[in-house]
Formats: C-alpha cells, sequence, structure tokens
C-alpha cells in the first residue's frame, strides 16, 4: 500500500501525464539558496540548525559521535545565540535571505519571461522553507520537462553545492516521469558575474571613498575539506584575484579572509575577526569589506560583518569599516543570472525564444498528442 506521500506523488506524475497531452511543455530554473530559521527565536532556530548540521555534506564527523555534540551541546547553547544575531538583521518582511531571494527569483522570471514564456523561475532552500520537495512536486503539476538547478553560491563547495545536487536529486527519486535536468557547478568565472561585482565595488568606491584596503571575506569551510579536494577555496582566490586586478588594485591595497567559522577544529585561514584585529592593530584606517561568495545578504554579511566585524575593527584602532552589500535583487545581478541561464538553457526549445523551428515542432507535437489523448478519453 502507497504512503500518503506516495499517493500525492503518484497524483502530481499522473496530472503531468494528462497534461503533457494539453499543453506545452516547460523548463524551470530552480534557485536554490542555504536556507534561515523561520524565525529570529530559539525555538524556530533549533529545528533549522538540527536539520542543517545533521547533512553529511556540511558535517563529516561519524554520526554516533556528532549525535551527541549536535544534540548535547550545538543546537542547546548556538540556538539562542543565533536567535540574537538574527534578531538584529530580521525585517518587517522576515528573514533577509529569504526576502532577497525571493525577489531575486521574481524579477529573475519576469526578466526571462520577456522572450522566453515558457520558462518559469521557482525557489527552493536547501534547509528549512520553501524546501526543495515542495520546489519538485510545484515543477510537476506546470508540467515542466526540463529542470535547470542554479545554486547561489558563485563558488563551487561540496558543503553548499553538493548538498544542493544530493537534495534535488534526492526528492527527483520520488518521480516515475523524470525531467532532463542540468546543474550549474559554479560561475566564479563567469564575466558577467565578476564585472557586475566590480562594478559594485568601484560605485561603492566612487560614492564612500576609497579605503586603506579592500577585504574580500569569504564564507569559510575546515581546512581538511580543502586538503581532500573540495576546489572551494582556490574558486575564491581566484574571484578575489580577478575582482582585484580589474579594480587595479596593487598587491598590498587588498587580501582574503574567511569568516563564520564553528568548532574547534583548522578552517582556512586567514580568519576574518583575527584579521580586522590586526589590521586595526597595524594601522589600517578605512577598510572595506565586500563578501562575494553571498548572492544575496544574509545573517553572515549583515551582523556577522557589518556590525560585529565593525566592532572588532574599531575596537582595535580602526576608523571605519564599510560594508559593500552583496548583488542581492539588483537589475545587474538579474541580468548576470538570466544570461547564465540562457547560456546553460543552449539547446532546450523553452530557451530558444520566439517561434523558431523547435517551438513549432513541440507545438505541432503538442497538438498530434492532444488528439491521441482525446480518442483515448483523457480530459
Ligand atoms: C560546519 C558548519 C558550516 C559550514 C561548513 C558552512 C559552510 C558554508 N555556509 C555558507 C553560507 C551560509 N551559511 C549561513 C549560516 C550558517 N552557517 C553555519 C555553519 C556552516 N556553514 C551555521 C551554523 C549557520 C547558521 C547561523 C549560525 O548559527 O551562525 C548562511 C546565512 C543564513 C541566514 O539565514 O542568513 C549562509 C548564506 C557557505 C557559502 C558555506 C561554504 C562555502
Ligand atoms: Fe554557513
Ligand atoms: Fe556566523
Amino acid at each position: 500500500m502507497p504512503g500518503p506521500g506516495e499517493q500525492l506523488v503518484e497524483t502530481i506524475e499522473a496530472t503531468r501525464a494528462v497534461n503533457a497531452h494539453r499543453e506545452a511543455a516547460r523548463a524551470a530554473v530552480l534557485m536554490v539558496n542555504l536556507g534561515t530559521p523561520e524565525a529570529p527565536t530559539a525555538k524556530a532556530l533549533r529545528p533549522y540548525l538540527r536539520q542543517f548540521l545533521s547533512d553529511r555534506r556540511v558535517i563529516e564527523v561519524p554520526k554516533p559521535i556528532w549525535w551527541f555534540i549536535l544534540n548535547g551541546f550545538i543546537v542547546p547553547f548556538r540556538s539562542p545565540k543565533s536567535a540574537e544575531a538574527y534578531a538584529r538583521v530580521w525585517t518587517e518582511h522576515g528573514s533577509p535571505l529569504l526576502v532577497d531571494s525571493r525577489s531575486l527569483a521574481h524579477k529573475l522570471e519576469a526578466e526571462l519571461q520577456t522572450d522566453l514564456p515558457r520558462v518559469k523561475v521557482m525557489l527552493a532552500m536547501t534547509y528549512g522553507q520553501p524546501d526543495i520537495d515542495s520546489a519538485i512536486d510545484r515543477l510537476r503539476r506546470e508540467n515542466i520537462q526540463r529542470l535547470l538547478i542554479l545554486p547561489m553560491y558563485p563558488q563551487y563547495s561540496a558543503t553548499t553545492t553538493a548538498s544542493v545536487f544530493d537534495q534535488v536529486t534526492n526528492s527527483l527519486q520520488r518521480l516515475r516521469w523524470l525531467p532532463e535536468v542540468r546543474f550549474i557547478n559554479n560561475f566564479h568565472h563567469d564575466e558577467n558575474w565578476l564585472s557586475a561585482v566590480t562594478e559594485s565595488i568601484r560605485r561603492f568606491r566612487k560614492q564612500r571613498g576609497a579605503p586603506d584596503k579592500l577585504l574580500f571575506s569569504f564564507h569559510g569551510i575546515p581546512k581538511k575539506n580543502l586538503l581532500a579536494g573540495d576546489p572551494y577555496y582556490c574558486q575564491c582566490q581566484a574571484s578575489a584575484r580577478n575582482i582585484a586586478e580589474r579594480l587595479g588594485l596593487a598587491d598590498g591595497e587588498w587580501m582574503v579572509t574567511f569568516q563564520s567559522r564553528l568548532g574547534r577544529a583548522e578552517w582556512l585561514k586567514p580568519y576574518t575577526d583575527q584579521t580586522l584585529e590586526e589590521l586595526g592593530h597595524q594601522g589600517v584606517k578605512k577598510l572595506h569589506v565586500v563578501c562575494p561568495g553571498f548572492s544575496v545578504d544574509c545573517l553572515e554579511t549583515l551582523d556577522e560583518i557589518a556590525v560585529e566585524g565593525r566592532d572588532e575593527f574599531l575596537e582595535a584602532g580602526g576608523e571605519s569599516l564599510k560594508y559593500i552589500p552583496c548583488l542581492n535583487d539588483s537589475p545587474e545581478h538579474v541580468k548576470v543570472l538570466s544570461a547564465l541561464c540562457r547560456q546553460h538553457g543552449q539547446g532546450w526549445p523553452e530557451f530558444a525564444g520566439g517561434r523558431d523551428a523547435g517551438q513549432s515542432e513541440l507545438e505541432a507535437r503538442v497538438e498530434r498528442s492532444a488528439a491521441a489523448a482525446e480518442r483515448l478519453g483523457l480530459e
């Protein structure tokens, strides 16, 4: 006997099979970001942290040992502390990560649909809501036969990008009729992305003045992940170097650091918090910080850098720390992602645009299928 979940999936699949006879196929871009708690409270942080930190892609410590550390220490002690930090950045519409990701997804869909009416954009989160399973279920109902997955991480890491891949492929295992699937691995080398980040820094410097130093702060990962072959560190270094070169910065005018470490193991170095202190002590007065590993602003940028980081730098003798916002839902970011999706959607009829040969052929096929479906008595 199928369980209620399986029955729902079957109903959705049946809907899709029937729709396929009546409607033209669609493609979808599934934009996936990390996820955020439902509210800035310890109660909401507990399930979020438990789900996030139980992911084998994020934590590689043996399961039984980790279960005790997670449930005995991390979840009880970190939840109230993180809740306080979230409360500082929470907006009237919710968590900045979710609000900005949602707005970006809407704007990306509007941009794509100016000439690609059969391409939808959906947003999902690896942890928390809106979850990947629900997004996949919705795609089914809307007769989406081609799926382009866009993890919102310019640099690949197994801890983030690969966990998106795992969850999407796990979710797809519930389906009988799979869509065609493509997966964007990273876009740290993308010319449009590099130009957009560079331009945002250039504009910021024009408006707010040039600093003594520009710090590129990326989210950290454990050092052992790099040694085991994760390319994240190198992609962060390449991103920063490319942007610094485009800005025409000399060697001493910029540096790369890694933030947000968790636990006692060694993470990628130099650490952002320690560097902020050292720079203050060394006499650096004006600092700009940019975080090109994040597509939209979130707790880690708005609080850890713009509030805590700023305090650390000023306490150590610095005069001003200015945080340069992420690309967020800016028109420039929409253009970057739209071009990226169009590039990765090449060859799919939904991405061809206009009434080209591919599309007319598709429509003819749909009409033939509709006639066949009627003969079979399908509604
Ligand atoms: C072992 C723990 C963690 C690894 C590895 C890690 C990698 C990693 N994370 C991001 C992006 C984000 N992380 C965010 C929050 C966050 N990250 C961790 C832990 C690890 N991250 C925790 C426990 C949290 C929750 C907040 C906290 O308690 O500190 C966020 C922000 C989410 C938000 O709601 O605003 C993002 C984004 C990257 C890019 C990355 C590795 C490349
Ligand atoms: Fe993180
Ligand atoms: Fe953090």
